[in-house]
């Protein structure tokens, strides 16, 4: 067992403890990182990224199938294994730069699953290497919730959809949070027969509801089959291999595959945190707003932190950058954060930021909601696209919400205005691209 002493030790290579590592190194800190999975964590090998590779697909169908008859004859099909392939190629290349980049940086680097010995000592992996540091970082992630119900085992997860070899006949989602309707709308432009269970009245609960009840009926339109209100009572495996998932109440019906998608609980269990005094919960390391656990030299970032934001990669990149200025001096404030986009990729992409169109209504800003379907780029996609506004009293953009192929794009124009507390008029002293997203701008709302 070699022991070794460190300034900042970061456990989680995910964008979160990368975004931390690479700032405190280049802040004077000698810092050492840990991983016991991928380098690069989630988002480039078993979340986001591959999941928009299989995605460019389904937009390429999307497209072509809003243009039929209005130009375009004929539809694609999707080569799943081909897609696949492109999607692996990717993937293949994550690890070689991630590791390139740390020892580039002249980051240390320990492969084994980091946990406390005492409050600032951790021991990594089977050598049981011990390393010393001042101050820690957990940036340790999320993973998939797992259910409880009989044959739940049977349901796989989000990184085992992202391999899937064969693409099924009939595919089943639990969970209509942003990986079961991101999914869903894959395996159905892939050609499978797609089905989301889900608890509750409605999908996306933390989207613009009107948006929401928009996206589902496109989906429903399109042949997917929602079961709201649904718990599964459990599933089985039936004599000729597919499997019968029944319902509480009483409904049945079989499907090949059964993916749970019904949320993330945080990788906090196997950090032995109770050796290092720090509290935590099931689905999170609750911390202050200086991103302080209850040990004020360790401090939780990205998935598994307890701040106040969603749970993604800008979030997690913001909070790794904050922390190392924390940890070096180079700042005492506390944490803030500029607006947050969220997006969900379906087939038609509903993007949000700032105040929601509730909040909005309730405080008595003006609210505009604008169909922009017949504008010209997004009418010559035969996109149905629509903009919701919120305008505080001063007229200054504080939310919008967006449903459109290229919604993610959309909505970076509001967050810049909404950062820079931009005005209609404002907004229109920036001179955009004709025609692009970009000069349509000002006429969103
Ligand atoms: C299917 C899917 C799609 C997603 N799509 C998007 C998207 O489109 N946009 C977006 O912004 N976000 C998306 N996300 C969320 C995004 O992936 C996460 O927000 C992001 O990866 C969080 O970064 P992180 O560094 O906090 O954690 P992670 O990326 O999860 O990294 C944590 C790392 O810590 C390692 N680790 C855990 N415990 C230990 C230990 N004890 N010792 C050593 N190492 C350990 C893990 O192996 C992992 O590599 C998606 C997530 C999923 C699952
Ligand atoms: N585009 C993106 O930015 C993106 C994409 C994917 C994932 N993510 C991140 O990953 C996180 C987790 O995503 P997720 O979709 O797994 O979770 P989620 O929390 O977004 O949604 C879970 C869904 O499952 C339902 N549910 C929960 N328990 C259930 C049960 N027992 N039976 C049936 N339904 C049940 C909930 O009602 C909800 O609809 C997100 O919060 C986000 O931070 C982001």
């Amino acid at each position: 067992m070699a022991k070794y002493e460190f300034d900042l030790g970061v456990i989680g290579a995910g964008p979160a403890g990368l975004a931390a590592a690479y700032a405190a190194q280049a802040l004077g800190k000698q810092v050492a990182i840990f991983e016991d999975y991928l380098w690069g964590g989630t988002c480039p090998n078993y979340g986001c990224d591959p999941k928009k590779i299989l995605l460019a697909a389904v937009e390429g169908i999307h497209r072509q199938s809003a243009l039929q008859n209005l130009g375009l004859r004929g539809l694609s099909t999707i080569d799943w294994s081909a897609l696949m392939a492109h999607k692996q190629r990717y993937v293949d290349a994550v690890e070689p730069r991630k590791i390139r980049g740390l020892d580039e940086a002249g980051i240390t680097r320990f492969y084994g699953r980091a946990a406390f010995v005492n409050n600032n000592t951790v021991s990594v992996g089977e050598t049981g290497d011990q390393i010393k540091a001042r101050d820690w970082v957990i940036a340790t992630g999320q993973r998939p919730k797992k259910l409880t119900f009989p044959g739940a085992e049977l349901a796989e997860d989000s990184e085992a959809f992202l391999n899937l070899p064969v693409m099924p006949e009939d595919v089943t989602f639990i969970g209509a949070g942003f990986i079961g309707m991101e999914f869903a709308n894959i395996t159905h432009a892939a050609g499978a027969h797609t089905r989301i269970v889900t608890a509750g009245p409605t999908a996306l609960r933390s989207f613009d509801q009107t948006l929401v009840r928009q996206l589902i009926t496109d989906m429903q339109e399109t042949g997917i089959a929602w079961y709201f209100n649904a718990t599964v009572q459990q599933i089985m495996q039936t004599p000729s291999g597919r499997l019968m998932v029944t319902l509480v109440d009483g409904t049945q019906f079989e499907t090949d595959r059964v993916f749970a998608t019904a949320g993330r609980v945080a990788n906090a269990d196997q950090l032995k945190l109770e050796n290092a005094g720090v509290v935590w919960e099931t689905t999170e390391i609750p911390v202050d707003d200086h991103l302080r656990t209850s040990n004020p030299h360790i401090y939780a970032i990205g998935d598994v932190g307890g701040s106040p934001v969603a749970k993604l990669v800008p979030t997690g990149n913001h909070e790794g950058r904050y922390v190392a200025q924390a940890i070096t001096g180079f700042t005492t404030a506390a944490i803030t954060y500029p607006a947050i986009p969220v997006v969900v990729f379906g087939t038609q992409h509903l993007a949000q930021v700032g105040v929601s169109v509730e909040a909005g209504q309730t405080k008595g800003y003006r609210v505009t909601d604008v169909d922009m379907s017949q504008v010209m780029p997004f009418y010559r996609y035969n996109d149905t696209a629509r903009v919701r506004t919120v305008l505080d009293d001063d007229g200054h953009i504080v939310g919008a919400s967006v449903i459109a192929a290229e919604a993610e794009e959309v909505i970076n124009y509001f967050v810049t205005a909404i950062n820079e507390r931009r005005t209609l008029a404002e907004t229109q002293a920036n001179l955009y691209a004709y025609p692009s997203l970009g000069s349509e701008f000002a006429t969103f709302y």
